[in-house]
């Protein structure tokens, strides 16, 4: 009989019904994985209720909803968003005061309606937004500014503040 090691806090074995395999639950933030977990459950970000943040979006000829408050019909590729925003990310490493930096380029060049807010989304917790936005989102310190993050809104810069 191998005395199998004991799994990191947070984390419970289970036996999943549809193969007949078994799947690791994360009790602090409710997400199953298939490989066996070799950290705490209450790592970094994991027990995190709400985050907020400063976000910067460019839209683009594939977004759900190309336009905004900028433009009524966005028509530039995925490829120029990106290379856009990559600019702004230049800009923003070198500033001196990134959160108002952020702010700035935010309300000017944004294609979200929060633009008007200096890109500040206020607070949110998990399951609140589109996931590869969250999980970008919960993983910063506060102070720090998320590489390039895709969603079906269009691409987007997350700088967190709380
Ligand atoms: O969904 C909204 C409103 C977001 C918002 C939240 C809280 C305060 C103010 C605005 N705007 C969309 C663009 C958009 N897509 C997003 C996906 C994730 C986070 C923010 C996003 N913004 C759009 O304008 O198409």
């Amino acid at each position: 009989m191998s005395s199998e090691n004991p799994l990191p806090a947070g984390w419970e074995k289970r036996q999943s019904r549809t193969n007949d395999r078994v799947y690791y639950f994360n009790t602090a933030t409710g997400v199953s994985q298939w490989d066996r977990p070799e950290a705490s459950a209450f790592g970094k970000g994991s027990d995190l209720k709400s985050v907020q943040c400063l976000h910067l979006l460019v839209k683009h000829e594939g977004s759900r909803n190309p336009s905004s408050w900028r433009s009524d019909h966005i028509t530039r590729s995925k490829e120029d968003a990106i290379n856009i925003l990559k600019n702004y990310e230049r800009e923003l490493r070198d500033a001196s005061n990134i959160e108002g930096k952020f702010r700035d380029l935010a309300k000017q060049f944004s294609d979200c309606s929060s633009a008007k807010r200096g890109g500040d989304l206020g607070p949110f917790e998990r399951r609140q937004m589109q996931k590869p936005f969250e999980d970008a989102s919960f993983a910063l310190e506060v102070g720090e500014m998320s590489p390039i993050v895709d969603t079906s809104s269009g691409v987007h810069l997350i700088y967190r503040i709380k």
